[in-house]
Order: structure tokens, then sequence, then C-alpha cells
């Protein structure tokens, strides 16, 4: 699956296919669920699957401070989930101020007709697009007749009733709930990033770290956690994470760390995946580093204990 990155020259086998849009942060399952209409349709009618998605996300680019809008995936990761779900093309397209001008329907019929040629187009029941949001599933059902596609709209995915949404699993993300941004998701969530060199204070209070540094260090998290860290040649390891500024030694940035548990091996510049499986506690201020050895000696058992009855 490659990235398309404009609707202008489109590859021919791209054209004419099933497509579905939006942001996708997370792939949520209510996205899955999406994701496995498009392949049937994709199946049933021998066309390719599309998935067209925004860069920056509309919501990000309309936002003051882009810093402080978060994402539950970066960009590279949302790809890897979607190319597991057999999706087979992807067009992210650049979403600046001429598109946020674009009216509904000038992006059904300029992009997803003359552009893309969508023959079968998949969205969510609720899905808007357009300048303010104007075109639904009601206004490409006007227009299939007219354009020669087929349109169909997805019931909402609710887990107890709530609609399942990136906006809530960020939310729930944000408050701490790991667990219902886990079943909301489908998967635990986790955090890419690449090991960087830290402050090299772990290793004197026996617990080495390795610091990931990532692209967007805008964590939703904070506090002490379960991990499983997956290196990229699929080695999964356990470990306990710290996300914070680390009061006890007067840290100024946010940071993600992970002690990795049996683990010697020298990983920096290695991309790594971290799982939050579990969250243990809050990140405290400890009076001395001793203080704080021994308090990650008790986050060092409670993840034992924790893996031994997995
Ligand atoms: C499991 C775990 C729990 C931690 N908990 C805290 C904490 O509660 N308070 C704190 O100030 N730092 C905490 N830290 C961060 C340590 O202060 C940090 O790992 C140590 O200073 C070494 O930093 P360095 O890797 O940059 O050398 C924790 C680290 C880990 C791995
Ligand atoms: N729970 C759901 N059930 C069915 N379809 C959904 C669900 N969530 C999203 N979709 C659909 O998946 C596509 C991509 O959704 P998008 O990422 O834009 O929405 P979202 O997850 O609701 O995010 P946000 O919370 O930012 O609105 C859209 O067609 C949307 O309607």
């Amino acid at each position: 699956m490659k990235i398309i990155r404009h609707v202008e020259n489109l590859p021919k086998r791209v054209c004419g296919s099933v497509i579905t849009i939006g942001n996708f942060d997370g792939l949520h399952l209510g996205h899955q669920n999406i994701l496995d209409e498009v392949s049937n349709y994709s199946e049933v009618f021998k066309l390719k699957s599309i998935l067209v998605t925004f860069q920056p996300y509309p919501e990000e680019f309309f936002s003051k401070d882009k810093e402080k809008v978060f994402k539950i995936n970066n960009l590279r990761d949302k790809y890897t989930l979607i190319a597991q779900k057999g999706i087979e093309e992807f067009v992210c397209l650049q979403f600046n101020q001429k598109f946020a001008n674009m009216s509904a329907y000038d992006f059904i019929e300029n992009i997803l007709v003359k552009k893309l040629k969508a023959k079968i187009i998949i969205i969510g029941d609720d899905f808007k697009f357009g300048y303010r949001r104007e075109g639904c599933f009601q206004l490409l059902k006007k227009l299939e007749s007219r354009y020669h596609y087929k349109t169909y709209a997805q019931d909402s995915y609710l887990i107890n009733n709530e609609r399942v949404s990136s906006t809530a699993i960020r939310k729930q993300l944000i408050d701490g709930d790991l667990s219902q941004a886990s079943s909301f998701l489908g998967r635990n969530f986790f955090i890419t990033g690449t090991v960087v060199h830290g402050n090299k204070l772990g290793r004197t209070i026996g617990f080495p770290t390795a610091n990931i540094a990532t692209k967007n260090t805008n964590y939703p998290l904070r506090g002490v956690f379960i991990v499983m860290v997956e290196l990229l040649n699929n080695t999964k390891l356990y470990g306990v994470a710290n996300i914070g500024n680390r009061p006890t030694i007067d840290g100024k940035k946010i940071v993600l760390e992970v002690h990795i548990l049996n683990f010697g091996s020298d990983i920096y510049g290695k991309r790594l995946r971290v799982r939050f499986l579990k969250k243990l506690r809050n990140e405290m201020k400890f009076e001395t580093m001793n203080d704080l050895k021994q308090q990650i000696n008790i986050d060092m058992n409670q993840a034992k204990n924790y893996i031994k009855n997995k």
C-alpha cells in the first residue's frame, strides 16, 4: 500500500473503486467495522479498496494551538493499522485553506467523482464533510444517480450505548481511563518512538530506562504503567513506564521512559512500540532518589505479579 498525496494524475488503479473517507485517528472498532465493509464490497464487486484521509486533521488545521491537539496515532502507525486491515490504497490529502473552503458539493463532484471516479462510497451514518461540515450521507445519496456511484451508510458502532469515536477515546485517555480506551480501540493504546539518550541517572539507581522520543510529544496519559514493549523485529518484552516531568529530579519536559524487565541490551536509536496495559499510579515527587528507587521496586513487583497472572 503506497501513500498517494495528490489527486492530480492519480494512477489508473486507484480510479473506480470502493472508497471510504475520514480521519480514522486510532483506527478504533467503529473504523474497523467500516473497513471490513469496504473490504466486503471490494471483494464482491472486484474493485480496489481505497481510504481517503487528511493531513493535518481538519480539527488540527482549525486549531489555534496546533501543538495541543493530540492524535491517538501518528500517520505512520495509522498507515500500518490500515494496511493490516487489508485496504489496498491510502490517499492522504493535504488539508489546507483551499480544502477548508471547498463546499461539500464540490468535494463530491471534483474529488470523489472527477478525480477518484468513485463507484461505491461507504461512510459512517454521522459523517460530515466539506465547508461548514455541510456534506453528509443524504447529500451523497441525492447525487448518486447523477454521478453514477452507489453510497452506503454504516450504522453507528456502539459500546454500552455510547458511539465509539476518536473524540471519546481521546477524552478517556486524558482522563486516565485506559481500560475503556482500550475497549473502544479494540487493542491496547500504544505510542511508537525512537530510543534516545536521557540523563543516565536511571542506571545509577539500578533502573536503566529507555527514553522514547516521538514527534508528537503531547502525550495524553500521565503516570506509571505496566507496558509491553515491542521492538520492531517483533520481540515482545514487559516493562514499567513513566510519563511525566519527573518532579524528583526537577525535570521540565514531559517524557516517556521505560524500564524493560530482564533486559540489558543497547537499544539506542532503535524504534519501539510501547503498549499500555495497566496504570499503576500517578507520578510522585520523592525526597530522595533512594525513595524513588524503593517505589520503582514496588512498581516492578506489581508488574511481575500482573504478568504471572496473565
Ligand atoms: C517505572 C518508573 C516509575 C517512575 N516514577 C517516577 C516518579 O513517581 N517520580 C519521579 O520523579 N520520577 C519517576 N520516574 C522517573 C525517574 O525519575 C527517572 O527514570 C530517573 O530519574 C532516570 O532518568 P534518566 O533515564 O533520564 O536518567 C519513574 C521511572 C520509571 C521507569
Ligand atoms: N462508531 C462508529 N460507527 C460507525 N461509523 C463510524 C464510527 N466512528 C467513525 N465512523 C465512521 O468512520 C469514518 C471515519 O471517521 P472519523 O475518524 O472521521 O470519525 P470519528 O471516529 O467519529 O472521529 P471524531 O470523534 O473525530 O469525529 C467516517 O465515515 C465515520 O462516520
